[in-house]
């Protein structure tokens, strides 16, 4: 039985895996998105696989102007409405050479849907490629360009589907799809498609005919993933837009729509085109896409125009989306948004179900805070995804990259497990994307893609081939690679002549295209070594290799996965760059690594790759296999789920009202009858302004009372030592402990590097340099940097910001190279290593508890603990360093020891899990905050409560 049994899952993401073919001539058919060759696309009619025409020398841009002449397009450029954030009339083709013309015949040509997917027919070149689609996409749809899109073929399945079902896609039923990359052709398309639907006074009544299918927007790598776990989700049903325009239906065809896409799980939200438009193309391609690719757009004023009108469209379809989920929503559902065009989601979703459990995965990267940052609306996305109990990421780089993130903008505490917020805790998370590797040998496996194999080969014997398929955006660096390719041809002349780049451009909005630049160096190339039979940069498709590269980071890069299941065969080598999700696995590092901006670097890997024999190309290939067929859709579909069911478990269990108030009268007995008793209290929360020889008295026969702080040894604690020398002790959060009636303190960190302690007062140096009224303070085995807090003001922002900024820097700098934490307060910041805390203290107190020697060799038997070093004068303790590099993780867990109740009130999250696991033990919150312990207290009462227990006890004895 799975943890998601019982469940539904509500999987919104901005578009619907079936859309709405509003053909005049479409019967409404319902095309189920299902998984694996057998499914109801599938099983439509056959399929005549008729031979690719070769013709070996003619070149398959040449075959293109041929293929797609007399092919009309559903929309004419010159009727489109203007678009007032497009950039001046945008045309690729005439500063062009040959290839990047035929981009724009196909545009044309694709717009209109052609009945075959034969190899040559031509509807669309790019998605009438078997080989280039099963070789070399999953995660994007094959057609991004809105005219492109037009083009019918294509299922959410992938490209070895087999023909849709006459009506639904024939030369005289033109798709129209939500042309939605470029507001101006969405327009047009719009007036056009939707005359079916309308009459003079707009919207009318009627139903037009239409048809259900797969929609090629969208993460279609998601819509597969989720396919793949079918058979183990109870129910589930999609939310998202339809990928056309949607103004001129009529409530009864919205009626109509909805009811039959209910049947195939997907719920449509309806959103007025004009906000869709702002939302999507301009706010989600125009800032957020290239923001989160570390691309900033970099004109200011336009950016402060995109964002500050385009928001407020971003804003509406979010809302939309909302109110879509909670008007579905059961309980028990999990609430499962995608990607950033709905990042304000989990929050809106919250606000309206408190309760529900709500998973929010980032498909794309998240950049550096310092990128991130430049968003004027950062708070508002912030905060819009942590009303998310989960928050995935597809590396551990963008998830780091995410909790720096909401520690430097919003202050907020961040932990390795995710973000603490005042009421409530969101953890953030990894979980690789993958492919369903079974399915894409289902598809490999079509006849098809053999043909078009054995095409491609014949068309280019004794050449190279290099294949390149990339979004033609500012982001994806195909002009990086084109240069990189010119590099290499100069470099290597033998190869002139001989190699030849197919570079896949996948369109996007006119704004991106342009922010892609690469018109002057493809004619540059192929005019430096061209020739009448040979081309040596073709914007099209192929084998060989493959050729991915990001001018930045890219979310995960599936289809380099893909494309190594296409290897199965050849096995050649998979050149990849650094900044993609996929190479930071280590699955990935048998890939050829490339930095793209480095082209003579890159030059270099593609002569290493034409180059490498088979004997290492197939060992390399092997590696990367395996890493592909264990990151799966799959793995990745479940692990997410389960992580949201049981994240919401705990922090259900954690929320402060769930959590019963501490009950004297039921703990009462076990107090009485218990002979030893442990009481654990946190000095902050609980003795900070008492006088705390109150702690002895309450201190009876059999009771052992230890106070745990944050603060040095010398001061306080040192006086509160002698005071009350019955009192056990632990200083620093657990860097130093004094057992009750000892003299002497010890230290548990003797062993550790201390190395990284004046790189840090340095850094703090810098920033209490900046901020009136800071100081640094260093303690034994820690160091504070305080700041003036108290009253709201400018000073506080800019102590706040200061205090963000350093925590930043020090985490960055030596966080990690020492294994440090960094615990985050109002008015200061402690940094400690990170392996010692109050919980290892109290680990080692019960380890030493009944033993006959000192706590000094309590622990010696474990090699793994802190190792306790006896300090004879407290003052010594600052030169208690020693050995660097030794671990102090407790590995064992502790017994409560001779204790029959452990009772402590504590603020200290990790001290509390850890003390809930062992029998005996009572935990009790003060923080006031959400928290795993079975009681809660507000900490002014916490020792009045001790007091009443003690009496009531003494009373019943
Ligand atoms: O172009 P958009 O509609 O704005 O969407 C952005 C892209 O989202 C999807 O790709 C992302 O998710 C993939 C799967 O997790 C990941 O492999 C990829 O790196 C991400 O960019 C979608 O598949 C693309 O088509 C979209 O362009």
């Amino acid at each position: 039985m799975s943890s998601l049994d019982g469940h539904r899952i509500l999987i919104a993401t901005l578009f619907l895996p079936n859309t709405v073919n509003l053909s005049p001539h479409a019967t409404p058919i319902l095309t189920p998105v299902s998984h694996g060759a057998s499914d109801a696309l599938n099983k439509a009619a056959p399929v005549s696989v008729k031979k690719p025409a070769v013709a070996p020398l003619r070149s398959i841009v040449e075959d293109l102007t041929v293929k797609s002449k007399g092919i009309t397009p559903t929309v004419t450029p010159d009727l489109e409405a203007p678009n007032p954030f497009a950039p001046p009339p945008y045309s690729l083709a005439p500063p062009l050479i040959a290839p990047i013309s035929h981009i724009a015949t196909i545009k044309n040509a694709a717009r209109v849907s052609s009945p075959s997917r034969v190899p040559g027919s031509i509807g669309n070149v790019f998605s009438d490629s078997p080989l280039l689609s099963a070789g070399f996409h999953s995660d994007t749809p094959h057609v991004t360009h809105p005219s492109l899109r037009g083009s019918h073929g294509y299922g959410s399945d992938g490209a070895i589907l087999q023909m849709p079902p006459p009506a639904v896609a024939s030369p005289a039923t033109p798709l129209v799809r939500r042309s939605s990359r470029t507001s101006n052709s969405r327009s047009a398309s719009l007036r056009r498609s939707n005359s079916a639907l309308s009459n003079n006074d707009g919207r009318n009544s009627a139903i037009a005919p239409w048809a259900i299918q797969n929609s090629v927007h969208g993460n279609v790598g998601l819509h597969k993933a989720v396919a793949s776990v079918e058979h183990e989700l109870d129910s589930k049903l999609w939310i998202g837009v339809l990928d056309l325009p949607t103004d001129d239906f009529s409530e009864e065809m919205r009626r109509d729509v909805h009811t039959k896409l209910g049947q195939n799980e997907n719920f449509p939200v309806w959103v007025k085109d004009e906000d869709f438009v702002g939302c999507y193309d301009v706010f989600c391609h125009q800032v957020l896409w290239p923001s989160l690719h570390y691309a900033v757009p970099d004109a200011p004023k336009t950016k402060v125009f995109y964002e500050s009108s385009s928001f407020e469209q971003y804003k509406t379809v979010n809302q939309k989306f909302a109110n879509a989920i909670v008007s579905v929503y059961r309980e028990g559902d999990i609430v499962w948004v995608n990607d950033y065009h709905l990042c304000l989601v989990p929050q809106l979703v919250r606000q309206k179900l408190p309760n529900a459990t709500i998973g929010f995965f980032m498909h794309v990267a998240w950049p550096s805070s310092e990128i991130f940052r430049c968003l004027a609306v950062r708070k508002q996305l912030l905060y819009g995804l942590l009303g998310a109990d989960l928050i995935g990421f597809q590396t551990h780089n963008f998830a780091r990259h995410f909790r720096q993130t909401c520690s430097r903008i919003l202050s907020l505490e961040t932990l390795p497990k995710g973000i603490q917020l005042e009421n409530s805790f969101v953890d953030v998370a990894v979980f690789p994307m993958g492919i369903d590797v079974a399915d894409l040998t289902v598809k490999r496996s079509n006849p098809e893609v053999e043909e078009w194999a054995n095409s491609l080969k014949q068309r280019y014997e004794g050449r190279k081939l290099i294949v390149g398929r990339d979004k033609l955006d500012g982001v994806h660096g195909v002009r990086h690679k084109i240069i990189a390719f010119e590099e290499f041809l100069e470099k290597y002349p033998e190869f002139q002549g001989k190699a030849v780049l197919i570079q896949v451009a996948l369109a996007t909005t006119e704004q991106n295209e342009l922010q892609a630049y690469i018109t002057d160096v493809v004619s540059r190339v192929n005019s430096r070594f061209g020739s009448l039979t040979y081309l040596p940069v073709v914007l099209l498709h192929t084998t060989d290799i493959t050729f991915p590269i990001d001018e930045s980071t890219r979310g995960m890069a599936l289809r380099t996965h893909e494309y190594v299941e296409c290897q199965e065969k050849t096995k050649r080598p998979l050149i990849l760059s650094e900044f993609t999700g996929s190479y930071s696995y280590s699955g990935f590092r048998q890939c050829i690594a490339i930095n793209p901006w480095d082209y003579k670097n890159t030059a270099d890997a593609i002569f290493q790759a034409l180059t490498m024999n088979d004997e290492e190309a197939t060992s390399r290939w092997q590696d990367l296999h395996s890493h592909v067929i264990t990151q799966t859709a799959q793995a990745f579909v479940t692990s997410f789920l389960t992580r949201c069911v049981r994240v919401h478990a705990e922090h259900l269990q954690r929320s402060a009202t769930s959590i019963p108030p501490l009950s004297i009268s039921t703990l009462q007995p076990r107090y009485v009858a218990a002979k030893k008793r442990l009481i654990l209290l946190d000095f902050e929360s609980t003795l900070w302004t008492e006088d705390p020889r109150i702690t002895y008295h309450q201190g009876e026969v059999g009771n052992q009372v230890w106070v745990l702080s944050g603060l040095p040894v010398l001061g306080g604690l040192e006086k509160l030592a002698s005071a009350v020398p019955g009192l056990g002790l632990v200083a620093e959060n657990g860097c130093f402990i004094k057992e009750p009636q000892a003299d002497e303190w010890v230290s548990m960190v003797s062993k550790l590097n201390f190395s990284w302690r004046p790189l840090c007062v340095e850094i703090l140096g810098y920033f209490t340099e900046r901020t009136p009224g800071s100081f640094v303070e260093e303690r034994g085995a820690s160091v504070v940097w305080r700041f003036p807090g108290w009253r709201d003001g400018p000073e506080k922002q800019w102590a706040l910001r200061q205090a963000a900024e350093a925590q930043n820097h020090i985490w960055d700098s030596l966080g990690e190279r020492f294994g440090l934490r960094i615990i985050p307060g109002t008015t200061s910041f402690l940094v400690l290593p990170k392996n010692v805390s109050r919980s290892t203290a109290v680990g080692v107190i019960l380890r030493h508890e009944g033993a006959p020697t000192s706590l000094a060799s309590a622990s010696a038997a474990d090699p793994h603990i802190p190792v306790p070093h006896p300090l004879r004068n407290p003052r010594a303790i600052h030169v208690a360093r020693s050995t660097p590099g030794q671990s102090v993780t407790s590995t064992t867990p502790p017994t409560a020891g001779e204790f029959q109740i452990i009772l402590t009130l504590s603020g200290d999250e990790h001290l509390i899990r850890r003390l809930n696991r062992l029998e005996g033990s009572e935990t009790c919150s003060t923080s006031g905050k959400g928290s795993d312990a079975k009681w809660r207290l507000e900490s002014s009462d916490a020792l009045a409560s001790l007091k009443h227990f003690v009496s009531h006890s003494s009373a019943c004895q």
